[in-house]
């Protein structure tokens, strides 16, 4: 009989999260690289699209400063509840949490009013061939805000305002996104790739 899907919920303290924090790898992870943190370089960050934070989360882990935007009512209180609870959980995660800024609403009218080095954008991709692939997790989230179908228009927004950079994430083989203009690099992992425009 099929396991029935656990609740989705934000936890930062335990699983994944957790482990990436301990073993991920610091600055020298695709992400941090992609987003131009390096030794001496901290950039101000801004998570346009944060879904379940974690990309954020292991931002601020790194020493960011990150603000970060959910136009869903749903997965905002979902990221809400996590980082109030791993605010709670005191030391390092506190230290974290005060990092990260949550703001509710579509970043494509938030961002002209904010200003980050770089911005960081991580939409629902198209559904992969080959749905047994993808995490139960991703369908919840999927379930719940659908695709994000005019994440062009938000690159194209975000291009105007960043000081430094916008990062595009973005499944490793797929096309390029159609109707932006080539990026400057690529940072390649095995599933995920990171599309770099420079802006600055
Ligand atoms: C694939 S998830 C992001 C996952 C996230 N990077 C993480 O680490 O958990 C995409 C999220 O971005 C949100 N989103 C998409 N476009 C947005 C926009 N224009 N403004 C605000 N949120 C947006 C969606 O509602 C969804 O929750």
């Amino acid at each position: 009989m099929k396991k029935p899907a656990a609740e989705l919920r934000v936890d930062f303290v335990k699983g994944a999260v957790a482990h990436r924090l301990r073993f991920g790898g610091g600055r020298g992870q695709a992400l941090a690289k992609a987003m131009g943190l390096r030794a001496g370089k901290t950039p101000m960050i801004i998570d346009a699209t944060a879904g379940l934070g974690r990309d954020s989360f292991l931002l601020a882990s790194l020493g960011a400063q990150v603000i970060l935007i959910e136009r869903s009512d749903t997965m905002h209180a979902l990221l809400a509840d996590g980082m109030e609870r791993a605010a709670r959980e005191g030391g390092e995660f506190q230290d974290i949490i005060s990092r990260m800024t949550l703001l509710k609403g579509d970043a494509k009218d938030l961002l002209p009013e904010l200003s980050g080095d770089a911005v960081l954008i991580d939409p629902m991709h198209p559904p992969r061939k080959n749905s047994a692939l993808v995490k139960q997790e991703l369908r919840q989230v999927r379930e719940i805000v659908g695709t994000d179908d005019d994440a062009v228009d938000l690159v194209r927004v975000a291009l105007r305002h960043a000081r430094n950079r916008v990062v595009l994430k973005w499944p490793a083989k797929a096309d390029p996104m159609e109707g932006l203009r080539a990026c400057s690099h690529q940072i390649c992992g095995k599933t995920t790739r990171y599309d770099v425009f420079m802006t600055g």
